[in-house]
């Protein structure tokens, strides 16, 4: 069988990919290959600025984008390896199909440390978190390693077990916040759960049903990533009748993970934080680098993610330090004719002053429609202009419930020392957190309802020159957006 576009990938990036070449060629035969059952479908796709976007995330079956773009088939077979030279991709069940031009969007899978132990758990799609739930239902206490959106995001959802979050950094939620961020947010983690959540311009992630599942090992794809959303609407309680309880570790890694046997001959002791529980009987225990070593029922490793690359094991494809496949700014890999996008990918081009990758759903979904744009050109001989959306980084959350917006270099990445940092904080209420750089705004964190992204965005695109207006940037009594309009 022979399609003009064939994609790998049933996440938000290849469907947008799929879709998009759909809307651009409705003539062409397009051809998008999941080892997930469901797809990720985008919905009430909302601009909130030129670069922030939030949308819904639903699982739906491929039925749904069959009907939406009737050029589209898709397949729920796994890919097992593509043949570049003859533009032949062969799935695991032996069938074979031939493209024309090839997007790679297989996604990721979890970075697991100790991967196999089965007291670690990992977290990426519907079963993983089924497997959780189950797990944490009967847990007392459980540790948290990794610092990032995951471990933020369930540290602060889970009840009734006690946490023990241990941490590389010296403050929370590193991949998102810098420490000031981080300690207003502290307070937060004790709290007992507010049963009435703050109001939060943000969406629901949905789900029709579990994906089908595989084992996970390197040549056996899982489903796609979950996504916004995906930890409060579920249930995360532990078997105690205790709100939060949570004892961050900070500055450290996991050196051994012991069962209660060999933690009974290694002569040294566990350890309880103050107001856990004081029990010595766990059925594994986990030793920190600083020496102490702590029991618990199980552990979750929330440490990153891996780009999903097996499949393509055998083509050259340049990849990148990250292990993710490499791509230009036309979204091409190193072989002729095939692109990447989404998480499997890692972006290599010469970045905009204030964009940066990371692995987020809005990124999977504007580098799929990209990859898409990229496609039809190429197969027009045309020339297409980067997207705008590449311009500068934008991304908006929710943590600790908290409405969080994080722009451009965000954590002063790449800026060096020679930068300086304007905050206003109303504890308990918003954090903002101004990055300038000879006078020009760099980057921004606000957390809480600052009604300042669409100014603070304006300001780092434009790079105004705010030297004469420092001092009252983020002075609360002056609406800044009369001031630069
Ligand atoms: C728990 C969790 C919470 C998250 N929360 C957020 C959030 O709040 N905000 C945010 O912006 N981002 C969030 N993310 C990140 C976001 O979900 C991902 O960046 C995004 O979904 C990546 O999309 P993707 O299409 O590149 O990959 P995936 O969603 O991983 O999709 C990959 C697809 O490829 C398929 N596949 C893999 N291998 C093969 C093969 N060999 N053959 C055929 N098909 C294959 C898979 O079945 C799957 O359908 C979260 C991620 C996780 C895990
Ligand atoms: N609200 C949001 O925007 C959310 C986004 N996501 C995204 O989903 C993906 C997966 O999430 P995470 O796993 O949380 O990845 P992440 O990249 O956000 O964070 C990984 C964390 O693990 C730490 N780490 C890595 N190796 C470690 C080790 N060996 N020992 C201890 N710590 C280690 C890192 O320092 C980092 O703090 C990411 O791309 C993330 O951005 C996830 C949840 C929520």
């Amino acid at each position: 069988m022979d399609y003009k576009y064939v994609v790998i990938g049933g996440g938000i990036a290849g469907v947008t990919c799929a879709e998009t070449l759909s809307l651009l060629e409705p003539d062409s035969k397009i051809l998008l290959v999941t080892a997930s059952k469901l797809i990720k479908a985008v919905s009430n796709y909302q601009k909130v600025s030129r670069t922030l976007e939030m949308f819904d995330v639903e699982e739906k079956d491929k039925s749904f984008i069959e009907t939406e773009c009737n050029n589209v088939t898709v397949i729920h077979k796994t890919v097992l390896e593509v043949d570049s030279i003859d533009h032949v991709i062969r799935m695991c069940d032996g069938t074979s199909i031939r493209y024309g031009l090839l997007c790679i969007c297989t996604g990721g899978k979890p970075k697991i440390i100790a991967e196999g132990n089965p007291y670690v758990l990992g977290i990426r799609d519907t079963e993983s978190v089924q497997t959780f739930q189950k797990r944490l239902k009967k847990a007392r206490r459980i540790v948290v390693v990794g610092n990032g959106g995951i471990a933020t995001e369930l540290v602060y959802e889970i009840e009734g077990s006690e946490v023990i979050w241990a941490i590389k950094d010296k403050s929370i939620t590193s991949t998102f916040m810098d420490p000031g961020a981080a300690t207003f947010c502290l307070p937060q983690l004790n709290e007992t759960k507010m049963s009435t959540d703050k109001p939060l311009k943000r969406r629901k992630y949905t789900e029709e049903g579990a994906d089908e599942n595989v084992d996970r090992n390197s040549s056996t794809p899982g489903g796609s990533a979950l996504g916004p959303d995906w930890s409060s609407h579920l249930e995360m309680k532990g078997a105690e009748q205790i709100s939060h309880k949570v004892h961050v570790e900070y500055k450290v890694e996991v050196s051994r993970i012991l069962t209660h046997e060999e933690y009974t001959t290694c002569e040294k002791s566990a350890l309880n934080p103050s107001q856990f529980s004081s029990s010595d009987c766990w059925p594994v225990y986990v030793e920190l680098n600083n020496g102490v070593i702590y029991g618990c029922d199980f552990v979750v490793s929330a440490t990153g993610v891996i780009p999903n690359t097996y499949p393509f094991r055998k083509n050259n494809f340049d990849i990148a330090e990250d292990g993710g496949i490499k791509v230009n700014d036309k979204m091409q890999t190193s072989v002729k004719d095939i692109y990447a996008a989404g998480d499997v990918c890692n972006a290599s081009w010469e970045h905009a002053s204030h964009w940066l990758q990371m692995r987020l759903w809005s990124q999977a979904r504007q580098m799929g429609a990209y990859a898409a744009k990229c496609m039809v050109s190429q197969s027009n001989n045309e020339d297409i202009p980067m997207d705008f959306c590449f311009e500068m980084f934008a991304h908006v959350t929710k943590f600790f419930n908290y409405k969080v917006i994080i722009l451009g270099k965000f954590n002063a990445q790449g800026l060096g020392s020679d930068h300086e940092l304007l905050l206003r904080v109303t504890k308990g209420e918003e954090y903002v957190k101004a990055v300038l750089q000879d006078g020009r705004l760099q980057g921004a964190v606000l957390i809480g309802e600052t009604d300042l992204e669409e100014t603070f965005e304006n300001l780092i695109l434009n790079q105004t020159d705010l030297s004469p207006f420092k001092d009252n940037l983020l002075d609360p009594n002056i609406d800044i957006e009369d001031f630069f309009d």
